[in-house]
């Protein structure tokens, strides 16, 4: 597979799902062997595992004192695209805008801008089954040629037990938004976060219903987004990776210690 960027410089508005903040991001070209970096206050961030700095309902990246939020939801995107040289200049606030939820609009708005580069996209092959585990959560990396994400989740209220598959087709997960349960905002309120949540930008779920006005994108669209997200903090790896992957109750925490785990195993090879 061949790097990719962008042809031009294309820009987002919008309120970061914690901060609250009006944040504008700008996505620059960049040329082969780049990778992927976010750019706020002079400092310069690649999203790379090591300056990850928080996984607590997002993935955060920091270096040298400067922060950039919820990183996931645009590198899931990016990884969907392919696009593997870029940089992402944040103004205004500390978190990438939250869109709808899910990364249909930066999907829409990147899909046609992406160009083809010389050199070739390193691939990370899944070589022998890599595990990890916290409680009863665990995820689970095994060899394939494939590019395979199945998620299970235990969703309190009527969604109960799902599971879904990724397969590799964009538009099966592209809509799906990010998801809270009624009983969880008090919580996530009192720690600071949530600031910009909405039904704009939420699905948020009660015992027997949903309190957003469209319902469901998906019937399964919590699960969908879960694997949105493994597939945004899987790209903190900044190659293409081919492998099957099982996660069961995983999270952004889980997903960070995967990538390190294989991150480590990939130095080492
Ligand atoms: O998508 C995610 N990460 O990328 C998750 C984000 S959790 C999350 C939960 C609630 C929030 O604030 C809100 C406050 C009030 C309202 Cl009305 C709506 C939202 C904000 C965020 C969900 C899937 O599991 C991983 C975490
Ligand atoms: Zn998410």
């Amino acid at each position: 597979m061949k790097q990719r960027t962008i042809k031009e410089s294309l820009e987002f508005d919008g309120v970061g799902i914690h901060s609250g903040e009006r944040t504008k991001i700008i996505l620059h070209p960049e040329g082969e062997n780049t990778g992927i970096s976010f750019y706020r206050d002079g400092v310069r961030i690649p999203a790379k595992p090591e300056n990850v700095v928080n996984t607590f309902h997002s993935t955060d990246l920091g270096k040298d004192g400067v922060v950039v939020k919820t990183v996931e939801h645009l590198l899931a995107t990016l990884h969907l695209l392919g696009i593997s040289n870029l940089t992402i200049e944040v103004q205004g606030g500390s978190e990438i805008p939250i869109m709808d939820g899910s990364g249909y609009f930066f999907y829409r708005s990147l899909k046609d801008k992406v160009i083809k580069q010389e050199e070739d996209l390193e691939v990370l092959q899944i070589k022998e089954e890599v595990r990890v585990q916290r409680g009863d959560s665990y995820i689970v990396a095994l060899p394939c040629s494939c590019f395979e994400i199945t998620y299970e989740g235990e969703f309190q209220t009527y969604f109960g037990r799902q599971k879904y598959t990724f397969r590799g087709n964009a538009r099966d997960i592209i809509l799906a938004r990010t998801f809270c349960f009624e009983h969880e905002i008090e919580f996530i309120r009192q720690n600071g976060l949530g600031k910009g949540g909405s039904l704009d930008n939420t699905l948020v779920i009660g015992r027997d219903k949903v309190y957003n006005k469209g319902g469901l994108r998906y019937q399964d669209e919590p699960v969908r987004h879960k694997v949105f997200d493994l597939i945004g903090d899987l790209y903190l790896l900044g190659v293409s990776v081919r492998g099957k992957f099982i996660s069961y109750k995983g999270g952004h925490s889980l997903n960070y210690e995967l990538v390190k785990a294989l991150y480590k195993k990939a130095v080492a090879a």
